[in-house]
C-alpha cells in the first residue's frame, strides 16, 4: 500500500446526494468512509471520507481520495500491522472488516478509535468498504480504570489473606517458634512487595547499636545479615531523627531513591552504598509503646513505592508488634517460674527435667558430663554477723564468679538457699576438678564488699562425674545425692576444699 495514483471523485455525479450526504455525515460523531483497495493490495484510496477527519486528525480529505496512506501513517506503530493483516482478511472473505486501533490526534496524542465496514467486491477485482470509525477512547479509559480496580482489589485482597494467614500462624505460635514465625512472614511479605530484601532489626537501649534479627532475600540478592549485627548508629544523625519520628509520630522511613537523602545522610548513605540499597521503606516495631526494633524493606533499583504502602508495612509491623510482644511477656512467665529471682539463675524446676535430658542424650550418644554441687562455707555466721542483706549480696556475687569461671553451655544452677549446682561437660581424664578448684581460688581471693563491710569467704564442692558409674543406670536423683554426700565430705574435711572420685583436694 505504498503507490498512489489520483483517482476521480466516484461520486461527481450525485451532486444534490452528496450535499445531502454530506450534511449528514457532519452531523454524526465518528468518520464516514468508503476505502478500496485495489484487487493486487498495491493502490488504496478512500473515493469517500467525511471532513471531519480534516478537523480532528488535520488530514486533507481530497488528497486521502487520492491516496489512504495519510491515515494509516496515523496509526499507533503497535496496532499497524494488525490493522492490515485484518483488513487483508477482509478482502480475501468478504467478512465485515471491524478493527481498533489508537490514532494520533493533532495534539499529538494517540486515541483509541473503532471502525466498522462491510466489504464489496468490485468488476476490476478491487474491494470497496463502506464505513464509519469512531472515538472510544472514554469507553477504553474506563476499561482501562474497571481493569486497574479489578487489579487493585485483588492486590488488597490477596494482601489481606496473606495477613490473616500469618495472624493465624502468629497467634497459634508454640514456644520457641517465634523465628520460624517471623522468618515465613518476611519471605510472604518479600515476595508480595516484590522487594529484594526484608528484614526484622532490633534496637539497643539508648539506640546507640542496632543488630538484623531476621532477613529474607529474593533469589540472587546477598545476605546483609552477618554484617549487621551490633551495627553503632551513634554517627548517624539522619538515622537517629528518623528513629525519633518512628517513636514520636509513628511514622516510617520511606525511601524511593537513597541518593536523593538529604546531605546529613552521608555516612547512611555511604553504608546503604555499600549494601547496594537504591530504595527502603522501614517502620516500627512497638513493644510496650517502645521502638524495640523496626521491620523494613530494601529494593536495589529505585523504586516509586505504592501511595498506600507506608500502611501496609504498618500493619506488618503491627503484626511483628504484637507477636514479639506476646512472646516476651511469654518468656518472661517462663522465666519467672524457673528462675531465682535473687541471682538469676535456673531454679531446681529448670535443672532437673535438663538433667533427665541430659542423661537421655548420654546414653544415646555418649556425651558425659560432671555435676558439682558448691555450698558457702559458714554462710550462717555471715548472715548473722552482717546481716542478712549482706548475705544475698555475696550470694549475688558468688554468682557472678560461677558464671565468670564457667561456659556458656555450662548449666549454672540455685539448687537452695546457699547451694549452688554446675553442670559441665566432661573435661579431659583427672581434669575434672580442674573447673570447680579455678572457682574455689577465685571466691578464696575475693573482697566481698557490702557497704563499709567486707568480707572474706570460702565455699566448698562435692564433684560426681558420669564416667564413674561405667555404663550403671544414672538418675538425675543419684548423681545429686553422690555430689551431696561429697560436699558433706568437704565439709567435714575441713571446709575450702573439693571431694571428687579422687578423694579431698584442697587448691
Ligand atoms: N542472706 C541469705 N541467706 C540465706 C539465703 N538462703 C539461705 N540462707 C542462709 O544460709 C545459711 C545456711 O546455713 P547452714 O545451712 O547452717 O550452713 P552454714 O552456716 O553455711 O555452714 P556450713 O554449710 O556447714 O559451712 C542459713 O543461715 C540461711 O538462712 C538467702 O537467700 N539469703
Amino acid at each position: 500500500m505504498t503507490a498512489s495514483v489520483p483517482r476521480q471523485d466516484s461520486q461527481k455525479n450525485n451532486g444534490l446526494s452528496a450535499k445531502f450526504f454530506h450534511k449528514l455525515a457532519s452531523g454524526v460523531p465518528g468518520v464516514l468512509f468508503t476505502y478500496c483497495l485495489s484487487a493486487d493490495g498495491s493502490q488504496h484510496w478512500f473515493p469517500y471520507i467525511s471532513n471531519r477527519v480534516e478537523a480532528l486528525f488535520g488530514l486533507d480529505p481530497e488528497s486521502l481520495r487520492r491516496d489512504a496512506e495519510g491515515v494509516f501513517a496515523r496509526i499507533h506503530p503497535d496496532d499497524l500491522v494488525g490493522l492490515e493483516e485484518s483488513v487483508a482478511q477482509s478482502a480475501a472473505d468478504l467478512t465485515p472488516w471491524c478493527y481498533r486501533a489508537r490514532l494520533k490526534m493533532l495534539d499529538g496524542s494517540y486515541q483509541w478509535y473503532e471502525a466498522h465496514s462491510r466489504p464489496e467486491r468490485q468488476e476490476d477485482g478491487s474491494t470497496i468498504w463502506y464505513g464509519q470509525y469512531t472515538n472510544i477512547q472514554h469507553y477504553k479509559s474506563l476499561e482501562q480504570s474497571l481493569r486497574e480496580s479489578e487489579e487493585e482489589a485483588s492486590y488488597q485482597a490477596q494482601f489481606q489473606k496473606l495477613m490473616a494467614r500469618f495472624s493465624a500462624d502468629f497467634i497459634h505460635l508454640g514456644f520457641g517458634t517465634i523465628d520460624e514465625c517471623i522468618d515465613k512472614l518476611l519471605a510472604g511479605i518479600g515476595g508480595f512487595f516484590e522487594v529484594d530484601r526484608a528484614y526484622v532489626y532490633a534496637f539497643t537501649d539508648g539506640y546507640t547499636h542496632m543488630t538484623n534479627t531476621h532477613e529474607w532475600c529474593a533469589d540472587g540478592v546477598p545476605s546483609l545479615l552477618e554484617s549487621q549485627q551490633k551495627v553503632d548508629i551513634r554517627n548517624f544523625t539522619w538515622w537517629q531523627e528518623q528513629i525519633r519520628h518512628m517513636a514520636n509520630q509513628d511514622a516510617v522511613v520511606f525511601v524511593e531513591d537513597t541518593r536523593a537523602l538529604p546531605p546529613e545522610a552521608l555516612a547512611e548513605l555511604g553504608l546503604l552504598e555499600e549494601q547496594g540499597v537504591r530504595a527502603m521503606i522501614c517502620a516500627p516495631i512497638l513493644v510496650r509503646g517502645q521502638v524495640m526494633g523496626f521491620f523494613g524493606v530494601d529494593s536495589v533499583r529505585v523504586r516509586s513505592w505504592r501511595a498506600d504502602q507506608s500502611e501496609l508495612m504498618f500493619i506488618v509491623s503491627g503484626l511483628l508488634s504484637g507477636a514479639l510482644e506476646r512472646n516476651r511477656l511469654e518468656e518472661d512467665l517462663v522465666n519467672q517460674s524457673v528462675r531465682d529471682p535473687l541471682t538469676g539463675l535456673y531454679n531446681r524446676r529448670y535443672l532437673m527435667p535438663r538433667l533427665h535430658e541430659m542423661l537421655a542424650a548420654s546414653r544415646r550418644h555418649g556425651e558425659r558430663f560432671c555435676l558439682a554441687m558448691f555450698d558457702i562455707d559458714h554462710f550462717k555466721q555471715v548472715n548473722d554477723s552482717l546481716g542478712h542483706l549482706a548475705g544475698d549480696v555475696i550470694l549475688k556475687r558468688f554468682t557472678t564468679l560461677l558464671l565468670a569461671h564457667t561456659r556458656a553451655n555450662d548449666l549454672v544452677s540455685r539448687y537452695g538457699g546457699e547451694e549452688f549446682l554446675l553442670v559441665f561437660n566432661e573435661v579431659a581424664a583427672d581434669q575434672e576438678g580442674s573447673v570447680v578448684t579455678r572457682i574455689l581460688e577465685a571466691v578464696r581471693g575475693e573482697y566481698f564488699r557490702f557497704k563499709d563491710d567486707q568480707a572474706r569467704i570460702t565455699v566448698s564442692a562435692g564433684v560426681v562425674c558420669l564416667s564413674e558409674f561405667q555404663g550403671a543406670r544414672v538418675t538425675p536423683e543419684i548423681l545429686i545425692r553422690e555430689a551431696d554426700k561429697r560436699l558433706y565430705q568437704a565439709k567435714e574435711g575441713g571446709r575450702d576444699c573439693l571431694v571428687d572420685a579422687g578423694g579431698l583436694s584442697r587448691p
